[in-house]
């Protein structure tokens, strides 16, 4: 199959309607309603060496999408609220200690400071991030944090970030965040696999990381900065769908290029022709560099235009980010102020 830029521009005010009226919390969308989980499929060699991604095709459609859609006033206050809803709060940096990873889950419970949350006129949605994104060292502490919350912990695992640790410690660090209270895993793929066209290695590694998860939700990450190519990005995405993958992560947000829209309208293509071949919804989560509540809306617009509205909730869409919360609630207080807040007035730990 080959990625053209086919999809029909939409009207804009009219299939907004479906958004919230003013900044009163999104109603119109339904209730956010679990996907049943993909159980995979057998790899489909045939389809995945079949698989061709036109980059300019690709970049012309990039392009066409900002002038697609522009979000103004309360319904970017609206959108912004979906946004953090959406996000994976995370910290995976060398100082990490256990007094800011509990200070990221109070943020992850109360995202917005009082005074926002009471101007939106929001304090009865109990609006929380999506969950919260540690390194295995810190689950636990993320889980006591968290507790009562319904936010829920993901660590990264399997050798993150290059994954390329024996094979028997990354099956064995899934485990054992799991143990620790982990109810997500963020998995690394092997890029060798890849770059070498080795389908089936890749495909036995995801499924062998799949059974390992259990009830957790497992989120492959490509790391595709380095898969070379985007027709790379599309068989990779692919197969770890076919291997059974909950969600499909563009990056460990420690390569060079991490998240951008091409990439990210390769695989929603690549998620939306699995879903119509097997019937499975699959999640996105764009991770690394998204900074500002800017490219939350790019993103947001992207699922909504490529994949629709069950993307825009966090059963199927995360942002992995360990900074944007800062311009959202910048960019909220603005809305409820007219004034800009310095950075600080925000902070995460
Ligand atoms: O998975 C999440 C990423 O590591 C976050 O990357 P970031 O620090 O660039 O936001």
């Amino acid at each position: 199959m080959t990625v053209t830029p086919l999809h029909a521009p939409r009207p804009l005010r009219s299939t907004d309607s479906e958004l919230p009226d003013g900044v009163r919390w999104p109603t119109g969308l339904g209730p956010d309603i679990p996907p049943a989980r993909n159980p995979g499929t057998a790899l489909d060699l045939a389809l995945v060496r079949a698989t061709k991604v036109n980059r300019s095709a690709v970049e012309r459609r990039v392009a066409s999408l900002g002038g697609r859609r522009t979000v103004k006033k309360e319904w970017q206050a609206a959108w912004l609220l979906r946004a953090i809803t959406c996000m994976d709060l995370t910290t995976l940096a060398g100082d990490d200690t256990p007094g800011n990873v509990q200070r990221l889950c109070a943020k992850a419970r109360h995202p917005l400071r009082g005074d926002i949350v009471d101007a939106l006129g929001v304090r009865d949605l109990g609006l929380t991030v999506g969950a919260v994104c540690v390194y295995h060292q810190y689950v636990a502490t993320a889980a006591e944090a968290l507790k009562g919350s319904g936010v829920p912990v993901a660590a990264v695992s399997t050798g993150f970030p290059a994954g390329l640790s024996p094979f028997e410690q990354r099956l064995a660090e899934i485990h054992a965040s799991v143990a620790a209270g982990a109810t997500e895993i963020d998995i690394v793929i092997t890029r060798a696999h890849v770059l070498t066209g080795n389908w089936q290695a890749l495909y036995d590694e995801v499924r062998a990381f799949r059974d390992a998860c259990g009830e957790a939700h497992l989120k492959t990450i490509l790391g595709v900065g380095e898969l070379a190519t985007l027709t790379n990005v599309a068989r990779a995405s692919q197969v770890a769908m076919m291997a059974g993958s909950d969600f499909i992560k563009t990056s460990t947000g420690k390569e060079t290029s991490n998240a951008t829209l091409p990439v990210g309208l390769v695989m929603t293509r690549m998620i939306r022709d699995f879903g119509s071949r097997t019937g499975f919804e699959v999640g996105f989560k764009p991770a690394g560099g998204i900074r500002t509540a800017k490219q939350a809306l790019d993103w947001l617009i992207l699922m909504k235009e490529e994949l629709g509205d069950r993307w825009l909730r966090p059963h199927l869409f995360r942002f992995g980010a360990s900074g944007l919360l800062t311009d959202v609630e910048r960019q909220l207080e603005h809305f409820v102020t007219g004034r800009y807040a310095a950075a600080y007035r925000q902070p995460m730990v």
